[in-house]
């Protein structure tokens, strides 16, 4: 049995570390930033300034951050033996009882292994109802404690980051509804693999929602992309989650909080690998469409509005697929192009008209103006 109790303790996790040889180059630009949750609800107004305006960074230039202090050690411990014991415990037949039979259903099973996916996995919907399967016991109550605390960062998060993009705390929260937030979470298997190229876990993607929270047993195989255009391995340290922009809130923003970009690769992975990944959503019925706050002629809306459930129905998916719709949201760059001439030249008929019987120079200085690259 590979993942006991003891396998999770922190020998196992460096020992499993070091049988994963990943190369990838990247610079210090690349470190993911680490913020710590605690010090965004500091009573000292300078330490909790200081970590707002880094979680401002952290959302704007990467698109990602460990989040430390968020829920505690022993229950995210506990929550990666949860998973472990279900892989270890069940057999893939009774797994497979999972397998798709009605559009409604709230626990999914999913095995794909092909070129650009290779894992067996179990989808559960654990907000606003917690479904998990029944065995083993020890399964359903410590993944729901930790889903638990892990709401409360949620909520906590949102006030957070809604203060760092300029708005009241309560923002985000609203605007999501997230009292009924859809949350589905997905438990990964990746097999081991000895090709040393080209092996793929899951293809490159951004997931719907707010944000994305991820624990994982062993570091190596997650990968995100940098603004800068490199793949960044995700080395989680301990007592540490990885938080990632979800595509809801990149639209609600207008692309000024980007969605993450990953991907998981097995190559040279000599161990299995397990992983929990929360998407944290709006409710199904929400609206989410680029805030009036984020748009200006300059910037016109880039994306097209719909609810939370229309847009993970999109692509012929089910609501629990949780799938990426994000490029069939977002408007052809010719019209956002368009938008933005014509606003440049109403800007410019409104300034003629304003100094048509003022002198030509003037009216030269202003329309040079508007013409001023964006
Ligand atoms: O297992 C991982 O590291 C990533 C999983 C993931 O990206 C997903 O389930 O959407
Ligand atoms: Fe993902």
């Amino acid at each position: 049995m590979a993942h006991s109790v003891e396998m999770l303790g922190q020998e196992c996790f460096d020992l499993k570390n070091k049988a994963i040889a990943h190369l990838h180059d990247y610079s210090f630009m690349d470190e993911i930033p680490t913020i710590d949750y605690s010090l965004l609800f500091s009573k000292d107004h300078n330490e909790r300034a200081k970590s707002l305006e880094h979680l401002g960074k952290a959302c704007q230039d990467f698109g990602c951050f460990y989040l430390i202090n968020g829920v505690e050690e022993r229950v995210v411990e506990g929550a990666l033996k949860g998973i472990s014991d279900y892989f270890e415990l069940t057999n893939q037949e009774e797994r497979s009882e999972y397998l798709k039979k009605n559009s409604m259903d709230r626990i999914r099973w999913y095995l794909r292994s092909d070129a650009g996916e290779n894992r067996e996995n179990i989808k559960i919907v654990t907000h606003p109802e917690y479904h998990c399967p029944s065995k083993p016991d020890s399964c359903k109550d410590a993944i729901g404690e930790y889903l638990k605390g892990m709401h409360e960062v949620e909520l906590g998060l949102a006030k957070a980051i809604s203060t760092t993009l300029g708005y009241e705390e309560t923002y985000i929260e609203k605007e999501f509804k997230l009292e009924a937030g859809f949350d589905v979470a997905t438990l990964n298997l990746y097999p081991p693999s000895l090709q040393s190229k080209g092996s793929t876990g899951l293809a490159e993607h951004t997931d719907p929602g707010f944000f994305v929270s991820l624990i994982q047993d062993v570091n190596g195989g997650l990968q995100v992309l940098s603004h800068q255009g490199n793949w960044i391995t995700v080395n989680i340290p301990r007592n540490t989650i990885f938080i990632g922009i979800g595509d809801h809130l990149e639209i609600l923003t207008n692309g000024k909080y980007k969605s993450h970009i990953h991907q998981v690769i097995l190559d040279n992975n000599e161990v299995k690998r397990i992983s929990m990944a929360t998407l944290h959503g709006p409710s199904l019925d929400t609206l989410v469409a680029p805030a009036p706050g984020f748009i200006n002629d300059s910037h016109p809306p880039t994306y097209r509005g719909m609810t939370y459930k229309e847009s993970l129905e999109l692509n012929g998916f089910d609501e629990i697929d949780v799938q990426s719709s994000l490029i069939q949201l977002q408007m052809p760059l010719f019209l956002i192009s368009c938008m933005i001439i014509v606003n440049k030249l109403v800007d410019i008929v409104n300034i003629i008209i304003k100094y048509y019987l003022c002198d030509g120079i003037t009216l030269y200085v202003h329309v040079l103006v508007q013409f001023n690259p964006i």
